[in-house]
């Protein structure tokens, strides 16, 4: 703050009346100053001689007259401690300046006041300019007519346009829209607008300018926060990635510890806790080498790493696990090591696996052998039959093969019937000619006539000009198989009769009977007697297919062959689709034990699909539907169904028993052992049951 005191010029003693023009003028040459004060004679101050008063004396009545001539009575006194800006609203030339014993001790002239006043705006000014030049921020003032009058070091840096190009310009001419204008209109102010120049973002305050109340301008302060935005965004980043990493480790079951370079653990996945039967608070900020032998795996793995600074791996063995254990060294740019990561892979699992892994390897290769010798025995036309009661079906097949007699196949869907009926014409004189199938229940009623006995030209609308040859015909010489035959409709029943009967067909519109040499096959899963019984079958047509039936048993009922099936199918898949798979001997007892409703198409679809789907070369029985991972039955899975003399029961039980326990472990050994015997009664039981298969 500037006072009075500090601009007035000081005086010492008053002028009286005694004193003369001469002298008075003398003083306020010599003081440079506006006037100067004058007492009367009991010495109070009564006015202001002032040069121009006392010129004029001095002119008119010469110098030795009384100063008191050129005296201004009754100016304005002011205090010395007077603010500038109080003494500024008085209206004066000159004032006298009085102490605070109210002695004059100075003058002052409004002219020094005012320079006093300008040099301290002056300096004001600077003082300001200088600190919105140091401000980080761009500042922007405008005025009421959006005039540019405030433009610091900052806004020119983040606007490119020098001060002197923005100073009084239109703020719209100078800056891309900062919304000052609105300010001016709205006189509200705006904190923290964000808006984008380019490739930089911009974060920015608004305020009115006012004065008594009026809107004189706007002041913009704008800030630069590209920078903190991509720190923010590269925080963010940096988060997301940590997340990442970090549910990485958390799902591994590899087990994870990161400690530091005095071996403080800093870091753990579930899997270690799992492994050190600890928890992450338990094991967090603990040193490495101080936990228990319970807890922890290779202790002194960690001081290997921190001499050698290189990874390192031991492998470890706890209770029944065995663990591989790998410390790495972590080092910083400067090179120091900063951490050590140990990795602990339980290994019990996969050595498991590598023996599971040759054990079926050895199965299989004993398989195919044993499937080697079973197509060679006599070709069987791919159709596989290991069982006592595939064998017996086998060779009833080859034997009704030599003669002409209708044969009836039956048993549940997808047992090989079409298989077998194949097998028996390439097994027959006919094999040379035509094996004709003809689906009974795909083919809808109306066409069924058509397609079995064929049309004469112009039969039906629709028919071709030609007529059409019947399936009868095109199986002539050759064999005919009608699958599904229950399903035929009873009034094309009659017409199949015939055709058994005389050999001959009459073809849809014709007249003329055609012979035909056909061999005729069926094959069905109803139960056609009971058809029969309802009305559904005519007996006669029964009766005239019925002449050789042959049962294909359910797989359920000849387990011996699921697993023989298993690796032929394995084998053709494998071969397909040139990959190497093998059956895990858990998953083989899976399908030994599964019933399979759907028989062999379903075994068959099944080892297709687990060929393919299956992510490495074990086929385990985790990989199988959970279905087949149904733990067996209490009571060890012998069950009875049916009565039957006791010693013919004991004796199929030990047969599956046998049959089973070879199937799984391919030794007699293991099976000895597995089934609690000695192996000399494996091999002799086996023996016997190989004998009366034969013999059957
Ligand atoms: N003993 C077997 N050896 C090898 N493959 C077989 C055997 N039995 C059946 N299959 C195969 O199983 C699948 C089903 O067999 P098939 O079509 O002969 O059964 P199906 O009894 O005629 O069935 P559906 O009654 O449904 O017509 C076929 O792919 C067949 O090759």
């Amino acid at each position: 703050m500037i006072w009075v005191k500090d601009i007035m010029t000081p005086i010492s003693g008053s002028l009286t009346e005694t004193d003369t023009c001469r002298e008075a003028l003398r003083r306020v040459m010599d003081e440079e100053a506006a006037g100067w004060p004058v007492a009367d004679s009991a010495g109070e101050f009564v006015g202001i001689a002032t040069p121009r008063a006392l010129g004029r004396l001095l002119k008119e009545e010469g110098p030795e007259t009384s100063c008191l001539g050129g005296v201004e009575f009754g100016p304005i006194a002011f205090k010395a401690t007077l603010p500038l800006e109080t003494a500024w609203s008085r209206t004066f030339q000159v004032a006298a300046v009085s102490g605070e014993d109210g002695q004059i001790v100075g003058i002052l002239s409004r002219s020094a006041l005012a320079v006093a006043l300008y040099q301290r705006a002056e300096f004001q000014v600077k003082e300001l300019e200088a600190v919105l030049n140091s401000a980080h921020n761009g500042i922007v003032v405008i005025n009421r007519e959006g005039m540019i009058t405030s433009f610091n070091r900052a806004a020119e840096r983040f606007t490119h346009v020098p001060k002197e190009k923005a100073l009084g310009r239109h703020v719209l001419d100078v800056l891309i829209p900062l919304g000052l204008m609105e300010t001016l209109q709205t006189g509200q102010s705006e904190y923290s607008q964000k808006f984008r120049v380019g490739r930089h973002t911009y974060i920015m305050n608004r305020d009115p300018v006012k004065q008594e109340g009026k809107i004189t301008g706007a002041v913009g302060v704008f800030q630069d926060i590209s920078e903190i935005e991509s720190v923010s965004q590269e925080l963010a980043s940096v988060k997301a990635l940590n997340r990442e990493l970090d549910s990485v480790i958390q799902s591994s079951s590899d087990g994870f510890v990161v400690t530091d370079a005095a071996g403080i653990i800093i870091r753990t996945n579930a899997a270690f806790e799992k492994m050190s039967l600890s928890t992450a608070q338990e094991l967090l900020g603990r040193r490495i080498q101080e936990l228990g032998d319970g807890e922890v795996y290779a202790h002194s793995l960690l001081d290997v790493v921190l001499q050698r600074k290189h990874p390192v791996s031991v492998t470890e063995k706890k209770q029944d696990h065995s663990f591989l254990v790998t410390g790495s060294p972590v080092f910083d740019e400067e090179g120091r090591l900063v951490r050590v990561v140990i990795n602990l892979r339980d290994m019990t699992m996969l050595n498991q696996l590598r023996q599971e892994l040759l054990e079926s390897k050895r199965l299989s290769e004993k398989y195919h052998l044993e499937l080697a010798e079973l197509r060679q025995r006599g070709d069987t036309g791919g159709m596989i039959a290991s069982s006592p009661e595939m064998e017996e079906v086998l060779e009833l097949i080859q034997r009704v093969a030599k003669v002409d007699s209708t044969v009836l196949l039956l048993g549940e869907s997808g047992v090989g019937k079409e298989g077998m009926a194949k097998l028996l014409h390439s097994r027959s004189p006919r094999a040379e000619g035509p094996f004709i199938k003809v689906n009974c229940g795909a083919i809808p009623e109306q066409l069924l006539e058509s397609e079995l006995f064929g049309y004469e030209s112009g039969a039906f609308t629709g028919a071709r000009r030609e007529g059409k040859i019947g399936m009868f015909e095109l199986a002539h010489n050759g064999t005919l198989l009608l699958d599904e035959i229950g399903d035929l409709p009873f009034n094309l029943q009659a017409k199949l009769l015939r055709v058994l009967q005389e050999r001959e067909v009459v073809p849809v519109g014709g007249s003329k009977p055609r012979r035909v040499n056909v061999r005729i096959l069926a094959a069905t899963h109803k139960d056609l007697e009971e058809m029969v019984r309802l009305g559904k079958l005519r007996e006669d047509l029964f009766f005239r297919l019925n002449v050789v039936p042959i049962w294909i048993p359910p797989l359920r009922e000849r387990r011996a062959d699921i697993i023989p099936l298993l690796h032929h199918f394995r084998e053709r898949f494998c071969k397909k689709y040139g990959l190497q798979r093998e059956f895990a001997p858990d998953a083989v007892e899976a399908f030994y034990q599964y019933d399979w409703p759907g028989n062999v198409r379903e075994l068959e679809n099944m080892v297709e699909r687990l060929i393919v789907m299956a992510p490495g070369e074990l086929i385990t029985l985790s990989l199988l539907p959970p279905v087949f991972q149904s733990p067996p039955e209490e009571g060890g899975g012998v069950s009875v169904r049916a009565l039957m003399p006791l010693k013919e029961a004991v004796l199929e039980v030990e047969r599956q028993l046998i049959e089973r326990a070879m199937a799984k472990y391919g030794s007699t050994y293991k099976a000895a052992e597995a089934l609690g015997v000695n192996q000399s009664t494996v091999v002799r039981r086996l023996a016997k049951l190989r004998r009366k298969a034969t013999n059957a």
